[in-house]
């Protein structure tokens, strides 16, 4: 099981970026210790919000495959991919990859705001010991 967290990668579909900027409010004290990648737009936000963020490429021009990338070479240590079941992607196909380099690898993915807190609670109780 995956017990090192020091960064995670944080994206979210257009339809949830208000649910992740919620996300981020709620877990900040734990996120801003932490060193966050974010696909272009989901990090523009976050960076509004107040959080220091490595941003990529935007999701349909690259940046769910950069942030397979880093996963496949062991950078980072949990994606939360808040993904809209309701919208069209035209780059599905890398959407699918990341998510099979996180199962690939093991790496946790949460990929909608509860999952995403369960998985919070999970981090927390590993940073606390
Ligand atoms: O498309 C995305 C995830 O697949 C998110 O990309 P943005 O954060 O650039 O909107």
């Amino acid at each position: 099981m995956h017990t090192e967290f020091k960064k995670v990668a944080m994206i979210a579909h257009d339809g949830k970026k208000a649910d992740m900027v919620g996300f981020f409010k709620d877990h900040m004290d734990v996120l801003e210790n932490m060193a966050i990648v974010a696909t272009g737009t989901t990090g523009s936000h976050l960076q509004k919000a107040g959080l220091d963020v490595d941003c990529k490429l935007s999701g349909p021009k690259g940046g769910d495959a950069q942030i397979a990338a880093l996963v496949a070479e062991g950078d980072v240590d949990a994606v939360f991919f808040f993904r809209d079941p309701l919208g069209k992607h035209p780059h599905e196909p890398d959407v699918q990859m990341l998510m099979r380099v996180c199962d690939l690898y093991d790496v946790p993915l949460a990929t909608n705001p509860s999952s995403g807190g369960l998985l919070m609670m999970g981090i927390r109780d590993i940073l606390k010991k």
